[in-house]
């Protein structure tokens, strides 16, 4: 390559790794896979150890991660956090376990002791202990500084608020990853899509954006959790190796992947990788790789630091579950609130052990932006969720037969109005009476986290709304024996348990029937948080927008679409009619399912292991009460140092007294 030429590529990819590096840490929307990402990234490397004298002095591989926002404090780390090397084969790998023997002045058949952990994909944060006390908590930022997330992080029940040893390190900085297992990322970004908002690409950009926000209210309602995996400074507590580090501070409350490892040699690293990129499709969370690091922290410091990455540590990276295949056709799907997503139907093709036919192309914009066509040859990947999606289209397959789909103007179902609401990236069909909200909603209210009505499945559905004997979901309760008789295959004993089934799903929990309903941006966990602050669906009905928001973890969106869903006389009617058909929810105390649910706590005298506020947070997220004044009802009072006249009154009614310590016990 030319000079001049190698400088103008070289220009061009730290562009557009820049752009990238804005897109995925300052926005968590990335637009192109990680894999697509790391190919940019090596050509890059690559040419500037051709080139080093062009190399842009502020090269994006010479910088760890993203700008800090600046709606967030600044905290800057006491040591840089650093990113990682990546490996992305066998080879690479021999050659980084060469590199370290030969830095160290070794034998070429030395064998290093190594630690192999999971790389889980999350977000890197430091947690900082003082006396054993959760004080500051911040993300990696550009890795010199970070944003000030400690709030956000007390959220997260994984993370100790204090340290479990009687006799704490002065001084313990600790880095991690904070992460969103797989299943609830996989609900998250199915209530954003009936939502009308972007889906998340992946589960780090999931856990980002939850443990990036102002509102710590917001974090607390997506379960985040951690693994912890290395040191930063310490005083008072000398660790000798990464291995011994791992196991230490389990015992001190921090939670550590029971997949790490200590090995001896690089063939025991590459046996390593071969078992987890076989069990990496039955973990519950996501992992992109392995971590390679050398584990005798003697060695770490021989070795140090590049300017980007540590020389001790090599992120091995996973292949991406990618296959190629052919789109079909492109469908436009009805969702349950009318949204409009288009779906490409795939000539069926294996990824990594999984038959695929079906990929969310996610919205029009993302469908026009990468100019997906029927007939197009595209790659498939599974990106830890398990809705596969289309990520390229090869251009160069094209025979000038595919065909691009246009946004639909008209519903594909029942030909209604189509809407385009600002600000929003959904298409929504806003007829009332299309057939294909109708059967979705139903499919909804008779599902198994909703109503649970055993048996009444798409099938049936499909059935009842055919042969015209449902209009809404209040008709599911008028429904008689003949009716069902008229299906095709029915026998006596089906038709009895469909009615029995349907019987049993009178009196299911309040929040289930709130969810059934398919209120917008109402999804379990805001049904559970109706159900016990008002306690019936009158009350709820009534409730004004205010109201609604007093309500924690209830924003004035949620709170709009509420009021909005009841607002609507055809929904007013619906419900009535439930009622008058013998629906009758209960209303169950254990609605939020917490450990705590109907215990009454006060907490009183100092309190050096959390704030009031904080305490109050806790019980809460475990469906308890904080009160503040001690009565019979009270359930357990929590006595700080210099507990007075609440800690009396406990005594003279006989209520449990704990500790901070015992309390922090049946948190966990
Ligand atoms: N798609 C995009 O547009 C885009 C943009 C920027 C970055 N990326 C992705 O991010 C990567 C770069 O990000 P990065 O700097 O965070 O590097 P990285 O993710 O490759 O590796 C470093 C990070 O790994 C994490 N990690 C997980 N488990 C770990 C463990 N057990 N021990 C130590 N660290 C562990 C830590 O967060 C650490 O900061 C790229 O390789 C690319 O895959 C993608
Ligand atoms: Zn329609």
């Amino acid at each position: 390559m030319e000079n001049q030429d190698a400088a103008r590529r070289i220009a061009e990819l730290s562009a557009e790794l820049e752009r990238h590096n804005r897109l995925y840490y300052e926005q968590d929307q990335p637009e192109i896979t990680d894999a697509a990402y790391d190919q940019l990234f090596k050509e890059l490397k690559e040419l500037e150890e051709t080139y080093p004298e062009l190399a842009l002095p502020d090269s994006p591989t010479r910088r760890v991660g993203g700008r800090p926002l600046d709606k967030f404090v600044p905290v800057a780390h006491r040591t840089p956090m650093l990113s990682l090397e990546n490996a992305f084969t066998a080879d690479d790998m021999t050659d980084f376990d060469d590199r370290i023997k030969r830095f160290l002045g070794l034998a070429g058949d030395a064998q290093i002791d190594y630690t192999c952990e999971p790389k889980m994909d999350g977000v890197a944060v430091e947690l900082i202990y003082e006396n054993g006390l959760f004080t500051v908590g911040s993300t990696r930022g550009d890795g010199i500084v970070g944003e000030d997330v400690t709030e956000n992080l007390k959220t997260v029940k994984a993370i100790p608020l204090r340290l479990r040893t009687p006799q704490p390190p002065e001084l313990l900085v600790v880095r991690g990853e904070v992460y969103l297992p797989l299943a609830p990322f996989q609900k998250f970004n199915e209530e954003r899509q009936e939502a009308g908002e972007p889906p998340f690409a992946n589960p780090r950009n999931a856990a980002a954006g939850s443990l990036r926000q102002l509102d710590s209210r917001i974090t607390a309602k997506r379960p985040l959790s951690i693994f912890c995996y290395a040191p930063g400074e310490v005083i008072g507590y000398e660790f000798g190796s990464q291995g011994a580090f791992l196991r230490t501070i389990p015992a001190w409350g921090f939670p550590v992947n029971d997949l790490v490892r200590s090995v001896s040699g690089i063939a025991a690293v590459h046996a390593y990788y071969e078992d987890m990129m076989a069990r990496r499709e039955e973990l519950p969370y996501e992992i992109d790789g392995v971590v390679v690091k050398v584990d005798p922290f003697s060695l770490q410091r021989e070795l140090g630091e590049k300017s980007r990455s540590p020389r001790w540590a090599i992120a091995w990276k996973f292949p991406p579950r990618q296959a190629i295949t052919v789109v079909e056709q492109i469908v436009p799907q009805v969702g349950r609130t009318g949204v409009i997503t288009p779906v490409a139907h795939l000539k069926p093709v294996e990824v990594s052990g999984v038959i695929v036919s079906r990929a969310t192309l996610h919205n029009w914009e993302e469908m026009q932006r990468k100019d997906v066509r029927s007939g197009d040859t595209v790659v498939v990947e599974r990106a830890g969720d398990v809705i596969p999606a289309v990520v390229q289209v090869l251009t160069d397959q094209r025979t000038g037969a595919e065909v691009p789909l246009e946004i639909p103007a008209t519903c594909p179902e029942c030909g209604g109005e189509v809407v385009r609401i600002p600000g929003e990236v959904a298409v929504r069909c806003i007829g009332l009476a299309c057939p294909a909200q109708l059967r979705e909603s139903l499919k909804h209210f008779a599902s198994r986290r909703a109503m649970d009505i055993e048996g009444l499945g798409e099938k049936f559905i499909e059935q009842l709304l055919s042969l015209g004997l449902v209009q809404n979901v209040a008709d599911i309760y008028e429904l008689k024996r003949e009716d069902f008789m008229k299906f095709e295959r029915m026998g006596d004993k089906l038709a009895d348990n469909l009615l029995n089934a349907i019987e049993a799903s009178k009196t299911r929990d309040l929040s289930r029937l709130i969810y059934a309903l398919g209120i917008r941006n109402v999804g379990e966990h805001t049904a559970k948080l109706l159900a016990r602050a008002f306690g019936s669906m009158e009350h709820l009905e009534q409730a004004s927008e205010e109201e609604l928001t007093s309500v924690r973890e209830v924003g004035p969106l949620v709170a709009a679409s509420i009021v909005d869903f009841f607002k609507n006389d055809d929904n007013r009617a619906v419900i009535k009619r439930l009622q008058q058909n013998g629906v009758a929810p209960t209303v169950e105390e254990k609605t939020l399912g917490g450990k705590f649910t109907g215990k009454t706590f006060v907490f009183t005298g100092a309190l050096t292991r959390f704030t009031r506020d904080e305490a109050k947070r806790m019980v809460e997220a475990e469906g308890g009460h904080a009160a503040g004044s001690v009565s019979k009802k009270t359930d357990y009072v929590v006595a700080g140092a210099e507990a007075g006249s609440k800690l009396e009154k406990a005594r003279q009614l006989g209520v449990k007294v704990l500790t901070e310590d015992e309390f922090m016990e049946l948190m966990k």
